[in-house]
């Protein structure tokens, strides 16, 4: 695969009367192209200093960035064309129509104005093109912003947050535009905190803590590499549960009792959770390994709350995922 975008130890510090803080303290990210890239972090993490600085609106104090293969800021100028992006919400004219503020866009930008009526298309927007902004709903403002920034055909569309503020219904109509971009071969990073969201897009993600990048890989990468370790087990019906429950506890396991089923928590080897309930004529029905999302690894990684010195700091991307240790094994 081809990367879009490749970032290199980033580091950026602001001085304030505070003292200085590392906003980006190292940052990597590689985000390959036709991917749909998922950009995860807490408030305050380092996403949009990351992707202002890609935009030449900050300048870094250490760090390489390249776009489409070409070193940024100094190629800025030739890429800026092929990269769209919305890193803070556009303002828009609210007694102009979606229409006239494309057109107007696609003038000053030398874009052909037949232009305008694809990307009307393309983010869903054509059936209301001619009614005035200040009546569109927040998801169709922000669909509006993603077609200001479709108006060239960029090959990299960069967006801060689009979901933000969005109801159900809206969050739906972006994850749908998403798709629709990807399919037409769009790269696309996106930030987000909506990890839920992010899980059902993104091809690929990275997620940062403190300025550097904790973890990043496919989703299904992301995910394999933090299996829960946790087994769900279902036994015949009628037997006792607590019994059962009590021997695997006796033998060092971590078990939750549910209604009809119970979790260990720590089973590092489940055959071991077949073996030893059968010694004692208890037979297992169901043994379901309970999967991690992409909310366990944030939280697992970033810690709930981003105070510095409490996130973890280590990229576990070429970390093995082996030697998590548990009960059974
Ligand atoms: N202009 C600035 N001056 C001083 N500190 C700044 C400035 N901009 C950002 N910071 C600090 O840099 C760190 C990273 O901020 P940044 O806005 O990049 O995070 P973020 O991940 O985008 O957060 P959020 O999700 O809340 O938007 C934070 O500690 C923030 O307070």
């Amino acid at each position: 695969m081809t990367a879009v975008l490749e970032i290199s130890g980033l580091r950026k510090t602001y001085r304030g009367r505070k003292g200085v803080r590392n906003a980006l303290d190292g940052f990597d990210m590689v985000v390959e192209a036709g991917q749909v890239h998922g950009f995860l972090g807490p408030n305050g993490s380092g996403k949009t200093t990351t992707l202002r600085t890609l935009l030449g609106l900050i300048k870094p104090n250490e760090g390489r960035m390249s776009i489409l293969g070409r070193e940024v800021p100094k190629h800025l100028p030739e890429v800026a064309r092929e990269v769209g992006a919305i890193v803070e919400s556009p303002q828009f004219f609210g007694n102009f129509t979606a229409e006239t503020t494309l057109s107007l866009l696609a003038d000053a930008g030398g874009v052909n104005r037949n232009r305008v009526y694809s990307v009307l298309d393309l983010v869903g927007l054509r059936d209301r093109s001619k009614e005035r902004v200040k009546t569109y709903s927040l998801g169709m403002k922000q669909r509006l912003a993603v077609a200001s920034a479709l108006l060239k055909e960029p090959k990299l569309l960069i967006l801060d947050e689009p979901a933000n503020g969005l109801d159900p219904g809206g969050i739906r109509e972006m994850r749908t535009l998403m798709r629709d971009l990807s399919a037409a071969g769009m790269t696309v990073l996106l930030s987000s905190h909506i990890l839920g969201e992010i899980q059902l897009i993104c091809d690929s993600v990275t997620i940062i803590s403190a300025g550097k990048r904790v973890t990043s890989g496919s989703v299904a990468e992301v995910l394999a590499r933090h299996k829960s370790g946790a087994v769900k087990v279902r036994l015949e019906p009628g037997v006792d549960m607590m019994g059962a429950a009590q021997i695997l506890r006796a033998a060092g396991a971590a078990v939750t009792l549910d209604t009809d089923h119970f979790t260990v928590g720590n089973a590092s080897n489940p055959a071991q959770i077949t073996k030893l309930l059968a010694q004692q004529e208890i037979y297992v029905t169901e043994l379901t390994p309970v999967a991690a999302d992409l909310e366990d690894v944030f939280l697992e990684l970033t810690g709930t709350a981003p105070v510095e010195g409490q996130n973890r700091q280590v990229d576990e991307t070429a970390m093995s995922a082996a030697g998590k240790g548990g009960w059974g094994q």
